[in-house]
């Protein structure tokens, strides 16, 4: 039986069935019984469509390749709309159509630039380093995104960090930031009648980074200028490059630099990074299959030796076992994947044992113009997380099942009680 689109009833995510955390199991129930093409509506929301055939996915991504409509982060925009700094822009998370292409045509060639990404790497290296004698401590801000977007390190693994010191100041502002992200997005909408505490709060902690990064940037400007003195066919950092773009304002560059930090940060459901969560399911899923783990660290042997060097590019490049571990934990789509109970990163090697993928079947980043921006900075950070902390310790989960609901990513929804235990590495 066919289904057509306009035959299908609207399902309401007030249905007394709908459960949140297990929204691709609802959905799936749902396609197997109206067909692959949903109309949902969430409350408060415009309509939305949901496709499951990856054929479909892409169609619809490739013709929308030239104006990609996402809904906007509207509290977000309505902050920067009420502030005169901005001149009514609300950057790439707050704007759809010619304001955001304008922005987003500048940014994301930089800023998705492997060889861009790369040169914060012994930087994250060392983020992850560090992260292994805090073990996976949950951070509010992602250390690595704020590596970038302001440029420095926060310390937000630091558990000496001094209280009222300068980054403590800018942590508490990224986490309120994200806390009334957060709470305007998802829960009550008073604050598009009159400004709510959580909207005040969102306007107080934006105002605190804008002036922390317009700081960092006066800093960055002033180094560069000498840089180019001294060497004018010197290479510019990713930030440096922004800076220098012809089309693109100071106050573009800070807007941008202020949605990295949530960008990489799941504001529907917690105030954990999206990398954390994915890292912490991507554990628990090599803890519970250990011939996986051992593959794993058979190729993180090969690659990384005693692992004593700092982490190139180079070793990146080969680590393919790593990249196909990191797609299968993200993977959904049960229909598309041989075997698809089991945990098979094998599939996603290149000479794909258990049949061709379809290039739309599992998505975590999008896709087309519209595809995360973050997603070369958010792979570089798991990447090198997973492969320091499989190096050095095998992992094991003695507990019972891990609960794993779809949020923004599979995210773990108990304790995370890893055992860890030092590895001699061969
Ligand atoms: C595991 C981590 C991450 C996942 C799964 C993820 C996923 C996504 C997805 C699905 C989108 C929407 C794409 C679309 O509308 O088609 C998106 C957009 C975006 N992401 Fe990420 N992301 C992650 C990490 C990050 C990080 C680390 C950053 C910042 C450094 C970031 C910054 C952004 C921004 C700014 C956008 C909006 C881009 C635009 O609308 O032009 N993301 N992300």
């Amino acid at each position: 039986m066919t289904h057509g689109f306009y035959n299908n009833p609207i399902i309401s995510t007030w249905s007394s069935d709908f459960d949140k955390d297990k929204t691709h199991i609802y959905f799936k129930k749902l396609f197997h019984k109206y067909g692959s093409v949903l109309r949902v509506k969430f409350p408060g929301q415009p309509t939305l469509v949901m496709l499951s055939q990856p054929e479909h996915v892409k169609t619809i991504l490739q013709s929308s390749m030239d104006n990609p409509v996402r809904l906007p982060m509207e509290s977000l925009k309505k902050a920067r709309y009420q502030d005169a700094y901005y001149d009514k822009k609300a950057g790439v998370v707050g704007e759809n159509g010619p304001e955001w292409s304008r922005v987003a045509s500048i940014l994301r060639p930089k800023v998705l630039r492997p060889d861009n990404v790369h040169q914060y790497l012994p930087q994250v290296d060392q983020v992850a380093l560090d992260f292994l004698h805090r073990r996976l401590r949950e951070t509010p801000a992602d250390p690595g995104v704020c590596l970038i977007s302001l440029n420095q390190r926060l310390g937000c693994l630091d558990p000496s960090l001094p209280t009222g010191s300068g980054p403590e100041h800018v942590i508490a502002a990224a986490r309120d930031f994200m806390t009334a992200i957060k709470e305007c997005e998802t829960g009550s909408k008073l604050w598009k009648l009159y400004p709510t505490k959580m909207f005040k709060q969102l306007q107080k902690s934006m105002d605190m980074l804008k002036e922390t990064c317009n700081g960092v940037l006066e800093e960055i400007e002033s180094k560069m200028q000498t840089k180019l003195e001294e060497n004018p066919g010197a290479r510019l950092t990713m930030v440096e490059q922004l800076l220098s773009q012809r089309d693109l304002s100071r106050k573009d560059v800070i807007t941008f630099m202020i949605d990295l930090i949530p960008g990489g940060t799941d504001t529907v459901s917690n105030n954990r990074s999206t990398m954390a969560d994915m890292a912490a399911v991507i554990l628990y899923l090599l803890a519970k299959n250990p011939d996986a783990q051992r593959s794993l660290q058979k190729e993180l042997d090969r690659v990384l030796g005693d692992g004593a060097a700092p982490l190139t590019p180079h070793h990146l490049n080969q680590f393919s076992y790593l990249k196909a571990v990191v797609k299968e934990a993200n993977r959904m789509d049960e229909n598309e994947f041989e075997h698809h109970e089991q945990f098979l990163p094998e599939r996603w090697l290149r000479h794909r044992p258990y049949g061709t993928i379809h290039p739309c079947a599992s998505l975590p980043f999008s896709f087309g113009t519209r595809m995360c921006i973050g997603r070369r900075i958010a792979e570089q950070e798991i990447y090198t997380l997973v492969a320091r902390m499989l190096h050095r310790y095998n992992v094991e989960w003695k507990h019972g099942e891990l609960e794993r609901p779809l949020k923004y990513v599979f995210s773990p929804a108990g304790p995370l009680k890893f055992t860890f235990i030092d590895r001699q590495i061969k």
